[in-house]
């Protein structure tokens, strides 16, 4: 039988092209029974600890997870990491030979990554690792859509791999899945500390920021901190996971590991997606808290619907995302007015843009078109960025970046990575930003970034601040 390899004989070696230069990727998708993803990702973290990513969209329509490293696409100019990441990725499917019967978008060959919020921050020791992008083909992965469970196996070789052998190792894996001993109990992480960074400066940024915004042309400038967790010990993201998903069921969760760092969260916002020739994206901007009760809740949200401040941090969103789409969709469809989107602590203003690809619709170069939209820079864009780069004192890295997924047929989508954190160990960093405009008051905005923590510091079970 032939020889398959799997996970760590080819792992970030694609592009050390002397290495192999005639191996070529053999990609073979079964359907399986159903299979915990969360219990998946668990599975053997000792061999794939530092090599995984977890997915489950907002709809709930897809779940992926991914386990050891068939191929990493990284770039090295990260001016050029969207087009370079879609050229790289073209290439590796060229030859590819690929068995996937059911041809379900997100099975089969799947690239699953991220980019840094800013191609040309200074890189910080916490987001070494990161780099300005990281896309990962899985050795093994997942995926759960449409009522059906499905495992892809990918692995190159120089010779021949028979459908026959990769049916083999799928059935091997399925079989020793099925006689895992179910690991996860119950959440043993504990915060020793929780340390806000240096809040009192981040208010006197935020009304120099705003002094900026009356005062030019530059009308929005989202500004964001950070804040740092300490556990007793060493955190396992599958615990953060399964938080995740039980507090936030309507958000995206994601993780993505590299090495002992893991960039996980539960984002409410939705990048843009794209299945056959149906493109959504999501407009989410403008925010206020949940109320104690229904009456309250209600007065809360009809307030944010007529808030002058919140429309116009809206407002700017939707213009800028569909000028960012019309060159690659027909047919673009968005409501004259937002509604509201409640999520657990927190309420935000929203707005669906439909429409349909044209043939120009590669989604990396969109999500490069769209990234980033004033929910996450500003307005204008270029002046926003440099404001940020000047005020905020730290690296964003993938907080606030653009993380999805995109198989080989060219579906996708890619999440905002905002309520998130990074965790490395018995540390983590948290992110929450927020929209200034001219009418913003700095210790509502302050009070904004404290509800926006509260998804990841409940989901590590620390204090609400
Ligand atoms: C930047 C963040 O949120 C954005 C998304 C929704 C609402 C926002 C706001 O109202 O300010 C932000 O633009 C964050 O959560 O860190
Ligand atoms: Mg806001």
């Amino acid at each position: 039988m032939t020889k398959i390899f799997l996970q760590t004989s080819f792992e970030n070696d694609l592009y050390k092209e002397q290495n192999h230069k005639k191996s070529k990727l053999f990609s073979y998708t079964q359907p399986i029974d159903f299979y915990d993803p969360v219990e998946f990702f668990t599975y053997q973290s000792s061999t794939f600890h530092g090599k995984r990513f977890f997915w489950k969209s907002s709809d709930e329509q897809l779940w992926t997870v991914g386990l050891g490293i068939a191929a990493t696409i990284s770039v090295d100019d990260a001016e050029e990491r969207f087009q370079d990441s879609h050229t790289k990725w073209n290439q590796l499917l060229k030859d590819a030979n690929i068995e996937n019967p059911a041809r379900v978008p997100g099975t089969g060959p799947l690239l699953f990554g991220g980019f840094s919020f800013d191609p040309y921050s200074e890189i910080e020791d916490e987001w070494e690792a990161f780099g300005h992008s990281i896309l990962y083909l899985p050795s093994y992965m997942l995926t759960v859509t449409e009522n059906q469970t499905y495992l892809t196996i990918n692995a190159f070789s120089n010779n021949t791999v028979s459908a026959e052998s990769l049916r083999e190792e799928a059935n091997k894996l399925v079989q020793q899945l099925k006689n895992d001993e179910k690991l996860l109990k119950e959440n043993p992480i504990k915060i020793k500390n929780s340390i806000e960074i240096a809040p009192d400066k981040w208010i006197r940024s935020v009304d120099e920021i705003v002094n900026i915004l009356k005062t030019t042309d530059t009308k929005k400038v989202v500004f964001a901190r950070k804040l740092l967790l300490e556990f007793e010990e060493s955190a396992q993201p599958s615990y953060i996971i399964k938080k995740l998903l039980e507090q936030q069921p309507d958000s995206f969760v994601f993780a993505l590991e590299v090495g002992d760092y893991c960039f996980l969260g539960a984002s409410p916002e939705r990048l843009i997606k794209k299945i056959d020739h149906d493109v959504l994206s999501t407009c989410l901007a403008g925010s206020i808290g949940r109320g104690k009760d229904i009456i309250e809740d209600q007065k809360l949200g009809e307030m944010l619907l007529h808030d002058h401040k919140n429309l116009f941090e809206h407002e700017l969103v939707v213009s800028m995302i569909e000028d960012a789409l019309r060159p690659y969709c027909t047919d673009i469809n968005i409501p004259a007015e937002p509604v509201l989107m409640k999520m657990p602590d927190i309420q935000h203003l929203y707005t669906p843009v439909r429409g349909k690809a044209n043939e120009d619709f590669s989604i990396l170069n969109v999500v490069e078109n769209l990234h980033p939209t004033p929910a996450l820079g500003g307005v204008p864009t270029k002046a926003a960025l440099s404001i940020i780069r000047e005020k905020e004192h730290m690296d964003r890295g993938f907080y606030a970046g653009p993380i999805g997924w995109t198989d080989y047929k060219g579906n996708g989508e890619f999440a905002v990575g905002i309520r998130s954190g990074l965790i490395n160990r018995d540390k983590a960093y948290l992110y929450a930003g927020c929209g200034l405009v001219s009418d913003s008051v700095s210790e509502e905005e302050l009070k904004e970034t404290r509800i926006k923590f509260q998804p990841m510091l409940k989901a590590t079970g620390g204090e609400i601040l």
